[in-house]
C-alpha cells in the first residue's frame, strides 16, 4: 500500500518589486526579488482524497507574498522571509512549516555627472543575494502559531571572479588516466556560490532583534571571498574555498556552517606556433580559449562543532 511520504506545495517565481521613497530628500531606493513559498502540514488528504478544504490556494499564497511585502520591510531579505513564513503558521493551524526562498537581484544606483542619481539604477552584475528560510513549529508548541523556530540560510550566488595569476595546481594523482600537466601558474575563474547557515532562531522576535547582523554578515562574507580569492596563493580551488569558509565562520559567529559550490572554469592555452612560429604557450601565453564546458565542480561545507540556538 503506497503512502504519501512527503508533500509540499506553493507558488514559485513570484517576482516582486518594492520602492522606498524618502519624502525629505526625494531619493528613492528599489528592491527586486523572486520569491518561492512552499507549505507543509496536514495536507495529505488533498493528495489522497481530493479534499481541497485543507488547501490554501497557491493564488492566495502569491497574494500573501505581495501583501507581506507591503506590510513589512523587504530588507534585509532574511527579515522579510521570516515575516512571510511566520504568517502562514500563525494564520493556518494545520500548516506546520513554510519554506521560503527569496532571491534579490541587483539594481545599483546610477552615477550621473559624478553624483548618485535619486531614482535611476542599472544591473551591474548577475550576482544575487538569497535567503532560504524554513519556519516550522517547535516540537513543544501547540498549534497556536506562537512557538516557531526559524532556520535561515543566506547566500551569495552568481558572483563571477577571475585571477590571471596566483593560482597553481600540482601534486595531484598521476596515473594512466591523467593527461593534465601540473602547473605553477594558471588562470583561476569561478562563479561564487557561498551559503552560511544561521544557528536556529527561537522566534521571529530573535530575527527582528539585531536585524543588522544579516547585512553585516553579507558584507563580511563578500569581502572575505573577494580578498581571499585575490590574495591567496591558491594551491587548488579546494584549499582556497576552505580558507574562505574558515574566515566566514570567524566573522559571523552566529553562523554554524559555511558552504561553497564552485565551478572551476577552464581557460585553455592555444598553440599558435603553426602560424609564423608565434609563441603563445607557457610563459609566452597571452591569448587563451575560455571554455564553456566541461568545468570542474568543487563543493564543501565547513561546520562549527558547537551547535546552539540564538536566544
Ligand atoms: O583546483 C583544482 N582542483 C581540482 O580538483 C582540479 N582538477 C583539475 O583537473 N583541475 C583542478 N583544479
Amino acid at each position: 500500500m503506497p503512502v504519501l511520504a512527503s508533500a509540499r506545495y506553493g507558488k514559485d517565481n513570484v517576482r516582486v518589486y518594492k520602492v522606498h521613497r524618502d519624502e525629505k530628500t526625494g531619493v528613492q531606493s528599489v528592491t527586486e526579488m523572486t520569491v518561492c513559498c512552499l507549505l507543509e502540514g496536514e495536507i495529505e488528504t488533498s493528495y489522497t482524497q481530493a479534499d481541497n478544504s485543507v488547501v490554501v490556494a497557491t493564488d492566495s499564497i502569491k497574494n500573501t507574498i505581495y501583501i507581506k511585502a507591503k506590510e513589512h520591510p523587504v530588507n534585509p531579505p532574511e527579515l522579510y522571509a521570516s515575516h512571510l513564513g511566520s504568517h502562514f503558521l500563525s494564520r493556518y493551524p494545520h500548516i506546520s512549516a513554510a519554506h521560503i526562498k527569496v532571491v534579490v537581484h541587483r539594481w545599483a544606483r546610477m552615477s550621473v555627472d559624478g553624483s548618485p542619481h535619486p531614482h535611476s539604477f542599472f544591473r551591474d552584475s548577475e550576482e544575487t543575494r538569497t535567503v532560504e528560510a524554513t519556519i516550522s513549529r517547535s516540537p513543544s508548541s501547540s498549534q497556536n502559531g506562537s512557538d516557531v523556530r526559524l532556520d535561515l540560510k543566506s547566500s551569495i550566488a552568481g558572483l563571477s571572479v577571475l585571477k590571471s595569476t596566483g593560482s597553481a595546481f600540482h601534486g595531484f594523482v598521476r596515473d594512466e588516466f591523467t593527461t593534465l600537466p601540473e602547473t605553477w601558474d594558471r588562470i583561476l575563474s569561478t562563479d561564487i556560490d557561498c551559503t552560511w547557515t544561521w544557528k536556529p532562531f527561537a522566534s521571529l522576535a530573535y530575527v527582528q532583534g539585531g536585524v543588522e547582523r544579516f547585512d553585516r554578515a553579507w558584507e563580511s562574507a563578500r569581502g572575505i571571498i573577494m580578498k581571499t580569492f585575490a590574495t591567496d596563493d591558491s594551491a587548488s580551488v579546494q584549499n582556497t574555498m576552505y580558507k574562505m569558509c574558515e574566515q566566514i565562520l570567524e566573522a559571523v559567529p552566529e553562523a554554524d556552517k559555511t558552504a561553497f559550490s564552485l565551478p572551476n572554469k577552464h581557460y585553455f592555452e592555444i598553440d599558435l606556433s603553426w602560424h609564423k612560429g608565434l609563441k603563445n604557450t607557457g610563459k609566452d601565453a597571452e591569448v587563451y580559449a575560455p571554455q564553456s564546458g566541461p568545468s570542474g565542480l568543487i563543493k564543501c561545507e565547513v561546520a562549527r562543532d558547537v551547535p546552539m540556538v540564538i536566544r
